[in-house]
Formats: structure tokens, C-alpha cells, sequence
């Protein structure tokens, strides 16, 4: 595969594209500690066999709760700005559903570079079924989307995806630890080739490849 396109040494500033940025230190511990508990809240709702009685007011606090929080919202697309261990600065959708910080919705997947891309175990609760005791198929081609895309980001070349290809070998089990991993394999003008799998006791489950296609800062 030919490699023509020049990885650039720091990731693309997200107000050049228009959208807020968070620092991480200012992200308060106690909205990190409130997506942690809604987090076992959804799994808790999901499987709840609890009586009407306690459903109606375990209904009618969360419905309270939703209005107090919505008093103050966030913009749509906020970023989230960290600094990385090189010197050079990383960005993330905070709300991101397979990896933001702020989203009870998402694993979180927490995805660190590697000698050749990035890596993360994890695992899925009963949250993200599809099959009875299964991660669901199209959970497992968004986490792949997410590694893929974050290691061509890793590599100084952040894009969207344009193309993914998805091959489901084995099934892919909840409750149990997963290892995810991904890398940069080509690139040619703007599109960056990117591949990585998901394994389950060192056996893959589902592996990935995509085309991402780099973002160009507006001028
Ligand atoms: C700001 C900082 C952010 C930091 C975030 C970091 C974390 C990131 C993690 C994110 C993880 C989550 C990720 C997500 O969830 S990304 C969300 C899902 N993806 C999208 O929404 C993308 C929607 N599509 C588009 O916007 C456009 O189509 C794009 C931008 C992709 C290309 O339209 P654009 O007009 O710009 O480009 P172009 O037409 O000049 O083409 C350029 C080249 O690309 C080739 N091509 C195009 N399409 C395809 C295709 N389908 N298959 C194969 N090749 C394709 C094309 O042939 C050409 O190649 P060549 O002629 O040079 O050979």
C-alpha cells in the first residue's frame, strides 16, 4: 500500500473548527462520579425486578432529576482538551456514546497509544446486549469505529469515516473482559487506512478495517 500522506505532528484545534472546548481539570469529579452512577442506573433499569411501587418513585426521582440538571446544558459537540504525555495536547467529543467522559451511555472506552496504535480492555455490561448474553453487532462495529478512528487520530491524522468493514468470528460476550486494539496501515493523500480487533481470552471476535478520510481545517 502506498504511503503518501505526511502524519502531522499536532491534531487539528477544535475552535478552528467552531466547536467548545473543556479542559480536562475543568471537568468537576463530581459529574465524572454522576455518569459513573447512571451508568449502573440504565443496567439497573434495564434488569430491574423491582415492585410497581418502588418503579413508580424510582420514576418520578429520576424524572425530577432529568429537570434539575437541564436547568444548565452544555453546547452539542464540545470537546474535550487533555494534555498528552509527549508535550503535544489530545481532544475528544466530550458526550462521545462509545468513549466520552460525560456520556453514562457510553462503555467508556479509554483507549491508550501503543508502540503501533491504540489499545483498551473493557467490558459490557448487560447494557449492551443483542443476542441473550451477547455484545450486540452494532455496538461491536462502533467500538471497532472508535479505535479505528481514534489510532489514525494517534498518529496525527484525524479524520471521519468515509468506510468500515465489520467481520464478526466469534461471538462477543458480555460481562466478561475484552481487549480492543487498532492501527494505522497506510495512507494516501487524505485517506488514512486503519485496521484492529477485538478479543475475548486472546481469541478475536471481530476484527475491522476502515478508510478514514483526514478533516482540513477551514481557512
Ligand atoms: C477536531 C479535533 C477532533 C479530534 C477527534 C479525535 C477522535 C476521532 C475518533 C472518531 C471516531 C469515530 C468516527 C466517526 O464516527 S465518523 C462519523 C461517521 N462518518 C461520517 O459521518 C462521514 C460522512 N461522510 C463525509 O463527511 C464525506 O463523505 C467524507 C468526509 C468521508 C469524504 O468527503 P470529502 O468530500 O471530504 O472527500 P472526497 O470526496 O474529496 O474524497 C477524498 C478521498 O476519500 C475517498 N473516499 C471518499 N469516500 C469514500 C468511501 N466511502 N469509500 C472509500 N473511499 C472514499 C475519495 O475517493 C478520495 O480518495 P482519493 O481520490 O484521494 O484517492
Amino acid at each position: 500500500m502506498s504511503v503518501d500522506a505526511q502524519p502531522v505532528s499536532e491534531l487539528p484545534d477544535p475552535r478552528n473548527f467552531g466547536l467548545p472546548v473543556v479542559a480536562e481539570d475543568e471537568l468537576p469529579e463530581e459529574l465524572r462520579t454522576l455518569v459513573a452512577r447512571v451508568h449502573d442506573l440504565v443496567d439497573a433499569v434495564a434488569h430491574t425486578e423491582a415492585d410497581t411501587s418502588e418503579l413508580a418513585r424510582a420514576s418520578a426521582a429520576v424524572h425530577e432529576l432529568t429537570e434539575r440538571l437541564n436547568v444548565k446544558r452544555r453546547d452539542v459537540g464540545a470537546m474535550l482538551e487533555r494534555p498528552r504525555a509527549d508535550g503535544g495536547t489530545d481532544y475528544q467529543t466530550l458526550t462521545n456514546v462509545v468513549s466520552g467522559v460525560s456520556n453514562p451511555a457510553a462503555v467508556p472506552l479509554v483507549l491508550e497509544e501503543t508502540e503501533d496504535g491504540v489499545r483498551s480492555e473493557f467490558t459490557l455490561n448487560g447494557t449492551y446486549q443483542g443476542p441473550p448474553g451477547l455484545v450486540h453487532g452494532g455496538w461491536i462495529a462502533a467500538l471497532l469505529d472508535q479505535a479505528l478512528g481514534s489510532a489514525s487520530a494517534a498518529a496525527g491524522m484525524v479524520g471521519l469515516t468515509a468506510n468500515l468493514d465489520v467481520n464478526y468470528r466469534n461471538p462477543t460476550p458480555l460481562n466478561a473482559p475484552l481487549e480492543i486494539t487498532a492501527r494505522v496501515t497506510g495512507a494516501e493523500r487524505r485517506k488514512v487506512h486503519v485496521s484492529g480487533e477485538i478479543r475475548h481470552n486472546g481469541e478475536v471476535t471481530a476484527e475491522g478495517t476502515a478508510i478514514m478520510v483526514r478533516l482540513v481545517a477551514p481557512s
